[in-house]
């Protein structure tokens, strides 16, 4: 589906006191279904504002944002947790796991609260876990507790997976397989993917590069053909 995410002219000001701080002066930017986004920029450029005003995590002051026909930047804070809840898989830097919860249950956990999820074990076996699942995240690896993250939100079922600097707190050889489970992930599973980088290197993996600057999309780069994270070196 062609423009299944459009911002049109989103901008936020965050007011601290008296000042005011623009961190999007008017974004512009669409994704279609199924699409590998990576959105890249320098550290303060508002990335992380995109990333958790698309997952409904925070509002826009002014305009608009529509997820699959639906004008999302007109939702009331039930609509928007109902959004966060049913219609996002979130991936964070720090894979904020419940540590006295085995894999199993920190994946399970999710899937209690929406609406069609899917088979646990199955997506567990899908990011390659499926021989740790009774381990508890202090007896896993950064990269397997990343792993656990990423099927806490596969498992959900959702419609965008929205990933923060996935492989920020992961070692070279390690942050690859996981950009690799992501770009398969988005290709086996046709779901649309929007990931944060400040690592320009990896920007051909994406089907669609948006780089921001200064709280604007400074360029929009679309590769026909993405290169496989394998054939990718930094
Ligand atoms: N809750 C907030 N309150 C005030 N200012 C904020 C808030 N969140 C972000 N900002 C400001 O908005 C601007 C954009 O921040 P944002 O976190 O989106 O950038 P980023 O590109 O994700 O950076 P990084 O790569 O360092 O995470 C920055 O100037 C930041 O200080």
């Amino acid at each position: 589906m062609k423009n299944y995410i459009t911002f049109k002219d989103v901008k936020k000001v965050y007011k601290m006191g008296e000042v005011e701080i623009e961190a999007l002066s008017g974004v512009n930017f669409s994704i279609d279904k199924g699409e590998f986004v990576v959105v890249a920029g320098a550290s303060g450029a508002g990335k992380s504002t995109v990333l958790n005003i698309l997952g409904g995590m925070d509002t826009a002051s002014s305009g608009t944002i529509s997820v699959g026909g639906n004008e999302i930047s007109n939702y009331n804070n039930k609509e928007l947790i109902t959004y966060r809840r049913h219609d996002i898989g979130f991936v964070f830097q720090f894979y904020n796991l419940v540590q006295n919860l085995t894999a199993i249950e920190n994946v399970e956990l999710a899937t209690q609260i929406c609406e069609n999820p899917l088979d646990v074990h199955e997506v567990l076996e899908a990011v390659g876990l499926g021989h740790r699942k009774n381990n508890f995240p202090a007896q896993m690896s950064g990269g397997e507790q990343q792993r656990v993250a990423i099927a806490r939100a596969l498992a959900k079922n959702p419609k965008l997976l929205l990933c923060d600097e996935p492989t920020g707190a992961l070692d070279y050889n390690t942050g690859k397989a996981i950009l690799k489970l992501l770009q398969d992930t988005c290709r086996n599973m046709g779901m649309t993917v929007v990931m944060i980088t400040h690592n320009l290197a990896i920007a051909p993996m994406g089907d669609k590069v948006i780089h921001v600057r200064n709280g604007k999309v400074s360029s929009i780069e679309i590769n026909e053909n993405p290169t496989p994270v394998e054939r990718i070196e930094w």
